[in-house]
């Protein structure tokens, strides 16, 4: 997929075939994550253990802000498929700006599920993912990094759904127009709904962690990634949320004359 090539971004095949790209991507940096326990104090804001001068977030909050901003100056949000956690504290690229054919709605970059991609991952997903429950204060770095890298693959993931959703607004103006002209969030839910291709999703998650996440050398009661989690985040989490951005997307379209 090109982004300077609008006909490559909107081909629903292609946008699909990136989908199963991130699953490898978004599998790998889970086992990351699983040789860390839970760790709470990473998440905790005002964590009296661990305070950051002048910065009321938690511990990630603050690491992964940073990040963001370094990776702004880099360009990286320029990109039509990067969506930040922290869009006003971004700052200006030091590379020359790239333009990019505008694909998808101008309002686009506001349909931005990150807070709640944030708190699913913090609640639902790291205790299924690190290996035990408990603090390890020496591997706060590390499981922060390992954090930022499962969240900006999640995010780029989830929001991924925008561009399921032009693409199929493209391909059938007149159903969706319709739609969203009666608010019908429950019609455009159904229609963009791909049960088969969900379906196939979970099936290949089984097979991709049973050779990917099994680690041989786990100890007797320390979690690892297994097919049931990979599974339970992608049908709970991860492809609900993706279809909440493209129901969001979708709701907003007709406002914009792209
Ligand atoms: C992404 C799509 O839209 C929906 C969301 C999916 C997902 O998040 O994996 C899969 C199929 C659809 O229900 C698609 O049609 O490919």
């Amino acid at each position: 997929m090109d982004f300077t090539k609008p006909e490559t971004v909107l081909n629903l095949q292609n946008i699909r075939d990136e989908l199963v790209k991130m699953e490898d991507s978004i599998i790998f940096k889970f086992i990351e994550r699983s040789h860390f326990p839970t760790c709470p104090g990473v998440y905790l804001t005002k964590n009296p253990d661990l305070s950051i001068e002048n910065f009321d977030g938690s511990f990630l909050d603050w690491a992964l802000l940073h990040l963001e901003i370094t990776h702004s100056q880099l360009r990286r949000f320029e990109s039509p498929d990067e969506t930040p956690f922290f869009p006003d504290h971004l700052l200006r690229p030091i590379l020359p700006s790239i333009s990019y054919p505008q694909v998808l709605a101008s309002y686009a970059p506001q349909v931005n599920y990150n807070e709640k991609i944030k708190a699913t991952y913090i609640k639902q997903m790291v205790p299924l993912l690190s290996k035990y429950d408990g603090e390890q204060n020496e591997n706060y770095g590390s499981v922060a990094t390992r954090d930022i890298e499962c969240l900006q693959s999640l995010s780029r993931r989830i929001h991924f759904g925008k561009f399921v959703a032009e693409a199929k607004f493209q391909n059938d103006k007149e159903l969706y127009t319709k739609l969203i002209k009666s608010k019908d969030i429950d019609g455009i839910m159904k229609n963009i709904t791909n049960s088969a291709v969900e379906e196939k999703i979970l099936e290949r998650l089984v097979k991709k962690a049973e050779v990917y996440g099994v680690d041989p050398t786990n100890k007797e009661g320390e979690r690892r990634i297994t097919p049931d989690y990979l599974v339970k985040i992608y049908k709970e989490f991860v492809i609900p949320m993706t279809k909440e951005v493209e129901v969001e997307y979708l709701l907003r379209r007709l406002t914009d004359d792209n």
